[in-house]
C-alpha cells in the first residue's frame, strides 16, 4: 500500500486534503472551549452579551469546520480517483506487455478482478486514510490533552473505558481481517465462473449443462456471500458495543462531574466541554479501529495489484545497445537453427531440434496432426514465447536482438482463432495499417475472398460486434486474413487460417495470395491440416510430436515420406484432395 501511495500520490491534492483536514480538526477542537465559556460566562451568569458573542463565534467556527470538511472530502476523493486511474492504466499497459506465460500465471479473471475490484478497495481506503486515518490520531491526542487540561480529575473515567474499547476492537479485528482477505480470492472465483459461463454459453446449452453451471456459480456466490456476511456481522457488532461504551463513559463522566460541581470545585461549562471531548475521543478511537479493518483489506488488494505491476516480463527486449535493426518493408528471410522449446513446467519439449530456412518470396507450409506443435512453432516467430535453445533469425538477425516493436513491424500474423474487436470492419482492418485507403482495404478483402459478404453487410463501415459475433466462423477468418494482408510486412503467417473455409474459397484465396505483389516478395508461412492447402508450397514441414519428420516439396514428400503419405491417403479417402484439385481448376 505504501509503495502504491509513493508511486502515485500527487503532491498538491494530498497537501490540500491534509490542510483542510487540519482546519476541520482545529474547529472541532475549539468548539467545546467556546461552549464552556458560553455556559459559564453567558448562560450561568445570564449575560446576554456573552451569549450572543459566543453563539456567533460558535456559528462561524462550525461553518468553517463544515467547509473544511467538504474541502477535505473533495481533495481526498479526487486524489483517490486519480490513483485509481493511474493504477488501471499501469495494469493495462503491463498486461499488454505480458507473454502468454504471465497471463496464464495470473489467469485472466484474476487480472480483471485486480484491475477493477482491487483498485476500488485501494481507492476507498485512500479516501479514508486522507480523511480519517490522519484525522483520528490528531483528534484523539489533541482531545485527550485538552480534556486533561480542562479537568484532570474527570480523565480517570477513560482509564476504564479505553482499555475495554481496545480489547473489543482487537478481538473483532482478529477474526474479521482474515475474512476480508479471503473475500478477495472468492471474488476471483466468481469472476472466473461468470466469465467461463459467458464465453461458453453455447457449449453449456448444447450439452444441457445449465443446471450444473448454475450450481457451480451458486456455490461460489454463496461462499462469497457467507464470508461477506460473517465479516460485516463482526464489524457491525463493533458499532453497538462502541456506542454502549461511549454512553457508559458519558454516564461515568456525569457521575464524577456532578459530584465535583456539587462540591463547588468545578463549573458546569467544564463538564459540558469535557463531555464533548470525551465523545470526540471515543469517535476518533472508533474511526481508527475501522481503519484497522479496511487497511489490511486494501493491503491485500495492493499486494495483488503490485504483483501484476512488478511481475517480470519473460519476453523482454534486449538492452538498447545490444539491439540490432532490420529494414522494415524490405524482403527478409526466416531461419530456425536447432530450435528447442518447452512450455513452462512441462517435462517434454514441445518442439525438438527444428531446422529450416525460408528465403524471401518463398512459401513454407507446416502440416501435422492435432497437437503436433504447428501453432507453437509459428508463435515462436513473433516471440509470443521464448525458445529454450537454438536460434531463430529474421533477415539473418537473431530475433532476441531485435526490439519487439521492430520484430512485430515485419511480421503479420493471423492466429488460429480469429480475433475481431467491436467497431466496424474498417476499424478492424486498420489494426493492420492505420493509413490504408479504401481501395487498399477493398483489395485486401478481395484477396481474402471477403469482399462479397462485406458489401452485403453494408460496406467498410458495417458494424462488428464484440468478438465479431455477427459474422460466421469462416467470415471472421477471412476478415482476420484481410487484416493480415493489409499490413505491409516481410513475413506473413497464417496459422490454420483456412480451416473454416470451404474448399473452393480456400483454393481461390490461396491463388489470390500468390498473385499479390507484396506477398510474392515476402516469406509466407501457412499452417494447415489439409494437403490441398499446402501442396503448392515451396517447402513443406511435416511435424509429428514436436519433431520434423519430413521436409521437402509435395512431390518429394508424397514419394518418400511415410507420415505425409498417410496424411495424403487419409484425405484422399475422404475425397479431400480430389475435391480440392477440382475446385482449384474451376
Ligand atoms: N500454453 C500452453 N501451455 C502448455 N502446453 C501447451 C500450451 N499450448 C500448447 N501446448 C501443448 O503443446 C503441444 C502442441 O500444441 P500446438 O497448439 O502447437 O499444436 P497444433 O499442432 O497447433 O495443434 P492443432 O492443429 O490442434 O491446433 C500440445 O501437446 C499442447 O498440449
Amino acid at each position: 500500500m505504501i509503495r502504491i501511495a509513493k508511486r502515485n500520490l500527487t503532491g498538491w491534492a494530498t497537501t490540500l486534503a491534509v490542510l483542510f483536514m487540519i482546519i476541520q480538526v482545529a474547529c472541532d477542537l475549539y468548539l467545546p472551549t467556546i461552549t464552556a465559556e458560553l455556559v459559564d460566562r453567558g448562560i450561568m451568569a445570564k449575560n446576554f452579551t456573552y451569549i450572543w458573542r459566543d453563539g456567533g463565534y460558535m456559528l462561524v467556527v462550525a461553518a468553517i469546520g463544515l467547509l473544511a470538511a467538504a474541502g477535505n472530502v473533495y481533495f481526498a476523493s479526487t486524489q483517490a480517483m486519480q490513483v485509481g486511474e493511474k493504477l488501471r492504466r499501469q495494469i493495462f499497459h503491463r498486461v499488454l506487455r505480458f507473454s502468454s506465460k504471465e497471463i496464464n500465471e495470473f489467469g485472466d479473471s484474476s487480472l480483471i478482478t485486480r484491475s477493477t475490484n482491487d483498485i476500488v478497495q485501494i481507492q476507498n481506503v485512500m479516501v479514508q486514510v486522507l480523511r480519517m486515518m490522519l484525522q483520528s490520531p490528531i483528534m484523539l491526542v489533541a482531545a485527550c490533552v485538552l480534556a486533561y487540561v480542562r479537568e484532570p480529575r474527570l480523565t480517570r473515567v477513560f482509564l476504564v473505558s479505553l482499555p475495554v474499547l481496545a480489547v473489543v476492537v482487537v478481538a473483532v479485528m482478529y477474526f474479521a481481517v482474515p475474512l476480508f482477505k479471503s473475500i478477495q480470492k472468492k471474488t476471483d472465483r466468481i469472476n472466473l465462473i461468470f466469465r467461463e459461463g459467458l464465453t461458453g454459453v453455447r457449449v453449456i446449452r448444447a450439452f444441457r449443462e445449465e443446471q450444473r453451471e448454475q450450481d457451480r456459480f451458486k456455490q461460489a456466490n454463496a461462499d462469497y456471500t457467507q464470508t461477506g456476511i460473517k465479516a460485516f456481522t463482526l464489524v457491525s457488532f463493533l458499532f453497538p458495543v462502541m456506542i454502549l461504551i461511549l454512553s457508559l463513559t458519558n454516564v461515568g463522566i456525569i457521575l464524577v462531574g456532578s459530584r465535583l460541581i456539587a462540591g463547588m470545585t468545578m463549573q458546569v461549562g467544564n463538564l459540558i466541554a469535557f463531555l464533548t471531548y470525551a465523545t470526540q475521543i471515543m469517535i476518533s478511537f472508533m474511526m481508527l479501529s475501522m481503519i484497522f479493518v479496511f487497511v489490511p483489506r486494501a493491503s491485500a488488494s495492493a499486494a495483488r495489484v503490485n504483483a501484476v505491476l512488478e511481475q517480470p516480463i519473460s519476453v523482454d527486449d534486449a538492452p538498447r545497445d545490444e539491439q540490432v535493426k532490420i529494414a522494415p518493408g524490405q524482403p527478409a528471410s526466416l531461419r530456425f537453427d536447432h530450435v528447442n522449446f518447452r512450455y513452462q513446467g512441462a517435462e517434454k519439449l514441445a518442439l525438438h531440434d527444428l531446422n529450416f530456412a525460408v528465403k524471401a518470396g518463398q512459401t513454407l507450409a507446416i502440416i501435422g496432426g492435432t497437437g503436433s506443435g504447428k501453432s507453437t512453432l509459428v508463435n515462436l516467430i513473433p516471440r509470443l514465447f521464448d525458445i529454450e535453445s537454438g536460434r531463430i533469425e529474421v533477415d539473418g538477425q537473431p530475433i532476441e536482438q531485435l526490439s519487439q516493436h521492430d520484430l512485430h513491424e515485419v511480421i503479420s500474423i493471423t492466429q488460429q482463432k480469429a480475433v475481431l474487436f467491436s467497431g466496424t470492419i474498417r476499424s478492424n482492418l486498420q489494426f493492420g495499417n492505420a493509413s490504408a485507403s479504401d481501395d487498399e482495404l477493398w483489395h485486401a478483402l478481395a484477396i481474402a475472398q471477403a469482399a462479397d459478404f462485406v458489401k452485403e453487410a453494408g460496406g467498410l463501415d458495417a458494424p462488428v460486434e464484440q468478438d465479431g459475433s455477427n459474422f460466421s466462423g469462416g467470415q471472421r477468418q477471412r476478415l482476420a486474413i484481410a487484416r493480415t494482408i493489409i499490413k505491409p510486412a516481410s513475413i506473413y503467417i497464417f496459422d490454420d487460417s483456412f480451416s473454416a473455409l470451404d474448399f473452393k474459397t480456400d483454393a481461390a484465396l490461396r491463388q489470390a495470395l500468390q498473385q499479390d505483389q507484396q506477398i510474392q516478395q515476402a516469406v509466407t508461412v501457412i499452417v494447415a491440416q489439409r494437403v490441398s492447402t499446402v501442396a503448392d508450397a515451396d517447402q513443406i514441414l511435416v511435424i509429428d510430436e514436436g519433431e520434423v519428420v519430413g521436409q521437402g516439396t509435395h512431390a518429394e514428400l508424397k514419394a518418400e515420406n511415410k507420415t505425409y503419405q498417410q496424411i495424403v491417403d487419409s484425405q484422399i479417402q475422404k475425397g479431400d484432395e480430389k475435391r480440392a484439385s477440382r475446385t482449384t481448376k474451376d
